[in-house]
């Protein structure tokens, strides 16, 4: 029988800022695995990272309101934000799906996390509850082959991050077409990466 459940892919990550890369990331997983929304999912502390000078959590989730805006199947989630401390994704996706039954969720990755995904806080289980959606440069079988909890999607590989405009930004460089027009006023209008950290 076929599963009712809207299907919904998680976009997690620090967003600091979003930037065009996340974006046309979302958009390519969405329309390969035939999702019906993409959540995206500010952490409030990522889990394996650490970095001085976060910035705050209400710019990162205005930023990502601003560049999600115009997407009909886009949305924004402010659980990890709104529970605070560590984001680990095995108990976010437990408070989701308890939350949300009509959903059934998979999780959106890059390429490179499938690597050290079994060093997740509770693999395990966390893969019993969730399906990973991998980005893969078009034409890495190897991977395909051999991770059986991670469906891959091809993306064209955009080498663009966020500490890479964090860097332009603080050099006064231009970040346009980097970052949706919206999200690029908003940064300079509240002087948000004067600093690179
Ligand atoms: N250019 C990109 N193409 C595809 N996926 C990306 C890209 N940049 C980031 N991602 C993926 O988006 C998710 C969230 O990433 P995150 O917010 O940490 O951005 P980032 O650009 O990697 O940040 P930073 O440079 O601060 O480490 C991760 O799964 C990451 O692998
Ligand atoms: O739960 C974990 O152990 C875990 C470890 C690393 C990353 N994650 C999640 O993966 C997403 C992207 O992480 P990052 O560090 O690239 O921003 C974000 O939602 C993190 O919470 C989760």
């Amino acid at each position: 029988m076929k599963d009712a459940r809207k299907k919904v892919g998680i976009m997690g990550g620090t967003f600091d800022p979003i930037h065009c890369g996340h974006l046309l990331a979302a958009e390519q997983a969405r329309e390969q695995a035939g999702l019906d929304e993409v959540w995206f999912m500010p952490t409030y502390i990522p889990p394996h990272k650490s970095r001085e000078g976060l910035t705050e959590a209400h710019h990162r989730l205005k930023m990502v309101q601003l560049a999600i805006a115009d997407h009909e199947s886009f949305r924004v989630t402010d659980i990890e934000l709104t529970r605070k401390g560590r984001s680990y994704t095995y108990d976010t996706m437990v408070q989701l799906t308890e939350q949300f039954p009509d959903c059934q969720f998979s999780f959106i990755i890059g390429g490179d996390m499938v690597k050290i995904l079994p060093k997740w806080y509770q693999f395990s289980q966390l893969i019993r509850m969730v399906r990973f959606i991998g980005l893969a440069r078009p034409g890495t079988e190897l991977e395909r082959e051999t991770c059986e909890y991670v469906t891959f999607v091809e993306m064209p590989v955009w080498d663009i991050s966020s500490t890479l405009i964090r860097e332009k930004a603080a050099a006064g460089k231009s970040i346009r077409y980097l970052v949706p027009d919206a999200v690029e006023r908003y940064i300079k209008e509240n002087r948000i990466y004067e600093t690179f950290v």
